[in-house]
């Protein structure tokens, strides 16, 4: 059974010296670790390895650091049923691990790090409970504001980095100011939204009623508010919310992050698909995946703008390649969602999502994870359907890496792509067919890149 492992800080951070060796440590971690080894938080860092596995940007509350070594620690572990892989993979990963603790003896001193190897290690200076309390309080609002509001020329406000942001990085997670299902009929809809506005904190009403409003009187004004910044909560979702910050995002073709309803915290995150220089606008897509004029057409009539971005704005050639290629995303998908042929053609569909995978990379550079993400879905859907457990492994091993990578560990999405890699043979369709029986531990090894892809997506 794998045991926690970990470090305590005693005494913890008192004095302003104390502060500055703190930002030396952090320092020291940003230049050891990078995604998707680590994830970015608001408040701190946090490494794939449980829930006190975490360093606050302001280190006055830390007392532990602790992990366990398990299969969800190894993010690009391929969960092949080989237990010797498996386990030069944990090694691996916990090295890295403690070479947290490394870096904070080399700030701190070796006497006031203790190192200890088990939960009842006599090492340990704290107990759970306090470790616990203090990392309750790692949240400290405003303390690091890695984007700022700004006025843009023809957008309105809009949200700058303010530093370099990495790949990766949870750049906000944002409660509604409130929701509302689009049930309502539009003559009770305003009533219904001003209700929900004056029980909102004097603070709260002011920042919904600064909102955009793409509806001139008279329309009714919070009616015309809330569908100018609504976004669904989750794919399809019948119900909208508003967010103080979230809604003063504006929209690019090609954005740098992506935004999700992530319904374990109940907030909207936003994830950068990309790295971010300092100075960038960060921007979400409100659009569909039309072509560029219907696309287009759609922006004017829902948020009254005429979109300039880059994939916009490209030479007519262009825009004819990045049309035709959404066409064949689009055909392919509807190929690909059809069960008779999953079931009788299962090759064809597997090449079909990989054929869609590199037309994503090619269509949508810097933002195609999350389209990403649903490809790989597809393919281990088609593989755990004729029974090919192997190969359904690995692509559930890419979902997770995808799901990581634009929700964060915490998403419920997450979970299952970590449930799917796990025990693929859990999945409904498991069983539907023995076509392509293949155990878990079938991924074959030794193969180059080229041949592995070959052999994963059944290619010619
Ligand atoms: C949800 S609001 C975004 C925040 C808004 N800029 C503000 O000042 O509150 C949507 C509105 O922002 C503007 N907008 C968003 N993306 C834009 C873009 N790419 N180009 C021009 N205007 C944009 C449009 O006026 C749109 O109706």
């Amino acid at each position: 059974m794998p045991a926690p492992a970990g470090f305590d800080l005693s005494p913890p951070l008192s004095s302003p010296e104390d502060q500055a060796l703190w930002a030396n440590f952090i320092l020291k971690l940003q230049s050891l670790y990078k995604p998707p080894l680590i994830e970015l938080r608001e408040d701190y860092i946090s490494f794939y390895a449980g829930k006190f596995a975490r360093i606050p940007f302001d280190g006055q509350n830390f007392l532990c650091f602790s992990f366990t070594i398990t299969n969800s620690n190894i993010n690009t572990c391929n969960d092949d049923g080989n237990d010797n892989d498996d386990n030069s993979d944990k090694q691996k990963y916990s090295h890295e691990l403690w070479r947290v603790a490394e870096a904070a003896e080399e700030s701190f001193g070796k006497e006031r790090i203790h190192r200890w190897i088990d939960a009842a290690d006599k090492q340990r200076v704290y107990s759970w409970r306090e470790v616990k309390e203090s990392v309750k309080k790692y949240k400290k609002p405003g303390l690091r504001q890695i984007f700022s509001i700004q006025t843009i020329p023809n957008k309105g406000r809009g949200l700058i980095a303010t530093v370099d942001i990495p790949i990766g990085t949870r750049i906000l997670a944002e409660s509604p100011l409130f929701t509302q299902t689009s049930f309502t009929l539009l003559e009770t809809l305003e009533e219904t939204l001003k209700a929900k506005v004056s029980h909102l904190t004097p603070l709260q009403q002011s920042q919904f009623l600064a909102l955009h409003n793409k509806y001139t009187a008279p329309y009714p004004l919070y009616t015309g508010i809330f569908r100018t910044n609504a976004l669904p909560c989750g794919v399809d979702s019948p119900v909208g919310a508003v967010y103080p910050t979230i809604c003063l995002m504006n929209h690019d073709c090609l954005p740098n992050t992506t935004h999700f309803w992530n319904e374990n915290i109940q907030q909207e995150t936003i994830h950068a698909t990309r790295f971010i220089p300092a100075g960038s606008e960060l921007t979400i897509s409100y659009a569909t995946s039309d072509p560029r004029d219907s696309r287009r057409q759609k922006l004017q009539n829902s948020f009254n703008f005429l979109c300039t971005c880059s994939l916009c704005s490209l030479l007519p050639s262009e825009i004819f390649k990045s049309d035709t290629r959404r066409g064949k995303i689009t055909n392919l998908d509807s190929q690909i969602g059809n069960g008779d042929r999953v079931m009788n053609n299962p090759t064809d569909c597997l090449q079909a999502c990989h054929t869609v995978s590199e037309l994503l990379k090619e269509e949508y550079p810097g933002c195609y994870q999350p389209l990403l993400a649903r490809t790989y879905y597809d393919a281990f859907q088609i593989c755990i359907t004729h029974g090919d457990q192997a190969r359904a492994t690995v692509f559930a091993g890419r979902l997770y890496d995808m799901r990581i990578l634009c929700e964060g560990e915490d998403s419920p999405e997450t979970e299952k792509a970590q449930r799917l890699r796990e025990n693929p043979e859990g999945h409904r369709n498991f069983g539907a067919s023995r076509r392509w029986k293949k155990g878990k531990g079938m991924v074959p090894k030794g193969l180059d890149e080229k041949e592995f892809e070959k052999w994963l997506w059944k290619l010619a």
